[in-house]
């Protein structure tokens, strides 16, 4: 199949439980929350998000006719001289709209460990190395088990008790972004601290200024 794509970028992963790790971030295009042009974001499932996904104009963006050229594109902007703990991260947009098994493999044959970034109303291809769920309110959850769970916070009709049972190994919150962004940061670091089993994930690419 052929996949669209805004923006293929290196960069440090900024949140959750691999921050800090070099990565390549292949962001595909669209997503079934929300159309992603601001006039429709009142009216949207998903109404907090803080990127653009439409199109494909971005750095090393583009349509891509099968699995192993846009492997071959990812693969050629991994920053490292080597391929040893290559990293690349599917994100969007709703990145499990068009990851399948023909991409994962093809990753997989060129040396990367494999991430994404979902909001899990599509369930996740097998093979996936390290699955973050990031649930949105009133969305129905179907990608239940992974890695991580990052909960946006906060979202008043979906609270951190009604995800802290599911299937993951860490539990992050994530501050939301946005006007409110410092008294939602307050909220989670006093949630962080009443409830042990979540962790605080900080956007710190944001905080440093890098993609
Ligand atoms: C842009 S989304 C793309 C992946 C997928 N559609 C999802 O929602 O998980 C990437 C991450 O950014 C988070 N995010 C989006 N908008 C945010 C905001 N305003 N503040 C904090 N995190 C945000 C999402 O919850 C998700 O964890
Ligand atoms: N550096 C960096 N880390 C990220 N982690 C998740 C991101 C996303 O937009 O999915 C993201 C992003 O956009 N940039
Ligand atoms: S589900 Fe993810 S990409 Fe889609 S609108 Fe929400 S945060 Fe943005
Ligand atoms: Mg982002």
């Amino acid at each position: 199949m052929s996949y669209t794509v805004k923006e293929i970028f290196p960069t440090l992963q900024g949140e959750g439980g691999q921050a800090g790790r070099a990565a390549v971030f292949c962001r595909f295009a669209g997503c079934n929350l929300w159309s992603g042009r601001e006039e429709d974001r009142s009216g949207a499932a998903c109404r907090f998000c803080d990127t653009d996904f439409i199109g494909t104009d971005g750095e090393g963006g583009g349509r891509f006719a099968d699995a192993a050229s846009l492997a071959d594109a990812i693969a050629a902007a991994w920053p490292a001289s080597s391929r040893a703990r290559a990293f690349v991260v599917f994100t969007g947009g709703e990145p499990l709209l068009q990851l399948d098994a023909a991409l994962i493999d093809a990753m997989h044959a060129r040396g990367f460990f494999i991430a994404v970034e979902t909001n899990g109303t599509v369930p996740a291809p097998a093979g996936i190395d390290w699955v973050c769920v990031s649930p949105k309110a009133g969305t129905a959850l179907v990608q239940e088990s992974g890695q991580e769970l990052k909960l946006v916070f906060p979202q008043p009709d979906l609270m951190p008790e009604q995800v802290a049972g599911l299937a993951f190994s860490q539990f992050w919150l994530q501050p939301m972004d946005g006007p409110d962004r410092v008294a939602n940061t307050a909220r989670a670091v006093e949630y962080c601290m009443a409830h042990p089993q979540w962790r605080l994930s900080l956007q710190t690419h944001k905080l440093i200024g890098i993609p």
